[in-house]
């Protein structure tokens, strides 16, 4: 096909991408990348300026560079040329497929990239409106207001509520900055931690229903965005601007019906890499773009070392950049990720094209694991554990009301159905055993009578051995309240603060790790005294160091003497 100056390129309409989330959940995704190609501007015309670029087909662009040089070929999801309007751009380049997921609970990401004055923030908002109280026409308004169109209006069809908040910031000079907020002056800092990953302190979230209300945040952050003058480009924007939608959805995707969701749909709008020869910037401009063009680098190396397995699982330099700090989670997260590369036609503008070009067939082959956000994550995790423990102590609690009195009033108490001591053992459960078996505080250091016998545990046959008092352990470990499994199957409670587990057998035998006092076995053929001295953690539970480590043997000739047992 013939490309002549000026006139906007032919191409077959782009198709949707077809990867785009219908991968199975936690399979690799790579990023969409749809090119467009925005047509020439009256001043490229007025130069007289030749275009470079070529669609030959609905995803390969061609580039033709002046004098004859070789074409050079690049394939993507979907390439858009020059005529391509706003609303063919929204339907083919997969924007609605990102409000769907994100609705799924998926944490979703537009963003463009590209040269100043390639067309980015057209793409995402239209042009810029002519004056004060002036609006963009709707045929020319960007992905983002129809994708809120196309949110509020499956929002509405889903039947159930869903909360919908959304928050704007830009990263001017490496500041963070809430565009929503009275002070945008103000610098925000960006946190890590292991729920959220990379987020904002303070961002202001807005809560909003209406297309109206979106529409305005929307303006308010674009009103207080930077923008500046430059010989390429009369309303330059000077920082990445993040506009994000927080969907909290009560009912979960079709695939966990019963769970909330919380999805996530981000509006990147990247400021323009450029040349400071090119744009004839100065003083501010010029600081504004040195820190535009370090961001971009450091997004170019992450995505450079994303596309290596080895790096992408050792470590990827996010924290280089505020930028990748608050893009990780789209690069290389579990994230879903479209990336609108924005060309321009001309010339003079190929060797920038090009770096966008080879920029943008870097990045998708950068795959990221699509899954839905859980922002209870670890919290989960660590609830079920809890569950898990207090099940046990249930049971062993239950198990004990279940013994005859005689045996309570031994004070002989079982451990649950399995027979053994539960791996994970909760405060109150260490409690309901002190209080089961009478020990208290006030006790001395001396082991008290109380013996609980383990059930399920076979007879031990080992010598009759074990242990008469915490005085005779270590010092270190005389001050601590003790529970002695011994060989006889039996567990001794002394001071109710911390938990020592021990066993004894005959000397001369290898001594047994601590796992092995969990199954049966471990009683009929534990040789050392073993103990465990759990550390009581913040939150109540309790952890035992040296749960694999093999257990020292007490010293038998000063700690123990022989008795009789039970
Ligand atoms: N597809 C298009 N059709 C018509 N005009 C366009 C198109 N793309 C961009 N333009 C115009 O080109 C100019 C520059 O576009 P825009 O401001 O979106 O560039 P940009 O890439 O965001 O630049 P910067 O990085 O400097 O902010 C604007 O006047 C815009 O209206």
């Amino acid at each position: 096909m013939e490309v002549r100056n000026g006139e906007p390129f032919q191409c077959p309409t782009g198709n949707q991408p077809q990867a785009l989330g219908e991968r199975a959940e936690g399979m690799e995704t790579p990023i969409q990348v749809v090119l467009r190609v925005r047509p020439m501007n009256q001043a490229e015309l007025r130069r007289g300026e030749q275009s470079v670029l070529h669609c030959s087909g609905p995803r390969t662009l061609r580039v033709s560079p002046l004098g004859g040089g070789q074409d050079v070929a690049f394939h993507f999801s979907v390439v858009m040329d020059g005529a391509r309007t706003q609303d063919e751009v929204f339907q083919g380049s997969g924007v609605q497929r990102l409000v769907e997921l994100a609705l799924r609970g998926f944490s979703c990401t537009a963003f463009t990239f590209g040269q100043t004055g390639s067309g980015k923030t057209y793409t995402l908002t239209g042009p810029s409106p002519q004056g004060e109280g002036e609006t963009v026409p709707p045929s020319l308004t960007g992905l983002m207001q129809r994708s809120f169109a196309c949110l509020l209006d499956k929002v509405q069809n889903v039947g159930t509520p869903i909360t919908l908040s959304a928050s704007y910031l830009e990263i001017y000079n490496e500041q963070v900055r809430d565009l929503l907020s009275q002070r945008p002056h103000h610098h925000l800092p960006v946190r890590w931690n292991k729920t959220r990953g990379f987020y904002v302190e303070k961002l202001k979230a807005v809560k909003f229903g209406t297309f109206e209300e979106v529409m305005e945040l929307l303006l308010e952050g674009l009103r207080r965005r930077r923008s500046s003058a430059h010989s390429l480009n009369e309303v330059s924007s000077r920082s990445h601007a993040l506009f994000t939608i927080h969907i909290q959805c009560p009912v979960g995707c079709p695939s966990r019906p019963k769970e909330q969701t919380f999805g996530k749909l981000c509006f990147v709008d990247l400021a323009g890499s450029e040349k400071v020869a090119a744009t004839c910037s100065r003083g501010e401009l010029m600081l504004e773009a040195s820190n535009i063009n370090r961001s971009l680098l450091a997004l170019g190396h992450c995505i450079s070392l994303l596309l290596d397995p080895r790096q992408k699982k050792n470590h990827i330099p996010y924290r280089d950049s505020k930028l990748t700090r608050l893009l990780a989670d789209s690069l290389g997260g579990s994230g879903i990720t479209l990336m609108v590369a924005c060309v321009s036609p001309s010339a003079q503008s190929l060797p920038e094209t090009l770096n966008t070009l080879r920029y943008a067939s870097r990045a998708q082959r950068v795959t990221t694991r699509a899954m839905p956000k859980d922002p209870l994550g670890p919290q989960r995790l660590g609830l079920e554990e809890e569950i898990q423990q207090l099940r046990q102590e249930n049971l062993m609690l239950k198990q004990m009301l279940e013994q005859p009195l005689g045996h309570r009033e031994r004070k002989n108490i079982s451990f649950g159905a399995a027979g053994t001591v539960p791996r994970k053992r909760s405060k109150s459960w260490f409690n309901s055993l002190m209080n089961s078996t009478g020990a208290s505080s006030a006790l001395p250091a001396a082991v008290s009578d109380a013996l609980l016998s383990i059930s399920a545990v076979p007879p031990c046959s080992a010598p009759a051995q074990y242990l008469q008092g915490t005085a005779k352990l270590r010092p270190a470990m005389c001050c601590l309240p003790s529970v002695l499994v011994t060989a006889t199957n039996s567990v001794s409670c002394a001071m109710p603060h911390a938990l020592v587990l021990s066993s004894v057998r005959t000397r001369g035998e290898k001594a047994h790790s601590f796992q092995d006092i969990c199954p049966p076995r471990f009683f009929q053929s534990c040789l050392h005294c073993m103990y465990l001295v759990p550390k009581p953690r913040p939150h109540g539970r309790w952890r035992f160091p040296a749960l694999r480590s093999r257990p020292k043997p007490l010293p038998h000739h000063q700690a123990l003497t022989s008795r009789s047992t039970l």
